[in-house]
């Protein structure tokens, strides 16, 4: 595995690519469908990131990559200096142990059912070799940060849907993984349960320093965390920051939505703000000294300068 200095991004993906080529889509006429179509992410350790967008744009495709479980068809994609496209089998095995935890939608899913919730937690640690006398106490360590302590001992069936997800990110970073992806982990639950789980998360983030990416296509979930990349059609166009402590003329909170320019300088602008001044088709661009405008085509004289 090729180690890099800590200065790269947790996560990098450069022009991913993924295409499925099925049977199923033969008949409909195609053969294939191109899941992620140059799809550029860099994330930052210890970034809490949402990757939102609409279903079949692709989260699901790139969290499988991300995963180690799935291969792009092109592109380069690497994980904490691990180059994914590289692995070897037993690599492959190691990096899905140790570097990446994952937790799925269906809360079931993530937890056998006849083992309590400390064993669960337990399970992935024997399997990456933890000494046996060390994993109790990181396992109720886990559990204690999830706020679940208490259940430690209850099966999975005595447990709700809320606290199941909390166990199962537990179980996600048994083995201490630099980065933790959950796919719509949320996406059973009611409101306040969901805000219960996105607690979970970000304390992950912020007491253990693990990266934190969710993808989910509910888009409250930028209440929840500082950047929101959205992915539209395999490829990420728009981002927004929060800025929590930042108040705007006006007082309010601020946001700004940031665009991802792509290699050949293509960007794609959000369609609310396109909307609210009519730009479609061909619009006139301004470069500025320090910035570029983005004007309607209308038939009116050059905008002066400074004047948007
Ligand atoms: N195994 C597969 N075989 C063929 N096509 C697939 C496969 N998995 C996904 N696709 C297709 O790839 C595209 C992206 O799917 P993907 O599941 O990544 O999207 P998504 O954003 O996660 O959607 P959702 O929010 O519904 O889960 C879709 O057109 C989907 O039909």
């Amino acid at each position: 595995m090729t180690v890099r200095p800590t200065e790269r991004p947790m996560v990098m993906c450069e022009s991913l690519v993924r295409i499925y080529r099925t049977d199923a889509n033969a008949r409909r006429g195609s053969g294939e469908v191109q899941a992620l179509q140059g799809l550029d992410l860099a994330v930052q350790e210890g970034e809490l990131l949402a990757l939102v967008g609409a279903s079949g744009s692709g989260k699901s495709t790139l969290l499988g990559i991300l995963a180690g479980q799935d291969s792009p068809s092109a592109g380069t994609v690497e994980v904490a200096g691990t180059d994914l496209g590289r692995l070897g089998q037993r690599e492959r095995t190691a990096y899905r142990r140790r570097t990446v935890g994952v937790i799925r939608q269906q809360t079931a899913s993530n937890l056998l059912p006849y083992l309590t919730a400390r064993e669960n937690v337990q399970l992935p640690m024997g399997y990456a070799g933890l000494p046996r006398r060390q994993r109790a106490a990181r396992a109720l360590e886990l559990l204690d940060l999830m706020g679940i302590a208490h259940a430690a001992d209850r099966t999975p069936a005595a447990l709700s849907g809320g606290e199941q997800q909390r166990v199962a990110i537990a179980v996600a970073l048994a083995n201490r993984p630099r980065l933790l992806l959950a796919d719509e982990p949320t996406g059973e639950l009611d409101t306040t349960t969901s805000e219960e789980i996105f607690a979970a998360l970000r304390a992950a983030n912020s007491e253990l320093g693990t990266t934190v990416l969710i993808v989910t296509h509910d888009p409250l979930v930028a209440d929840q965390v500082r950047r929101t990349v959205r992915i539209r059609d395999g490829r990420t166009s728009t981002e927004v920051l929060r800025h929590s402590a930042e108040a705007g003329t006006d007082g309010a909170l601020t946001a700004q939505e940031y665009t991802v320019l792509d290699r050949v300088g293509r960007l794609q602008l959000p369609r609310e703000f396109t909307r609210s001044l009519g730009l479609a088709d061909r619009v006139r661009l301004v470069l500025e000294h320090d910035h570029i405008t983005v004007w309607p085509d209308h038939d009116r004289p050059p905008p002066s300068a400074g004047a948007e």
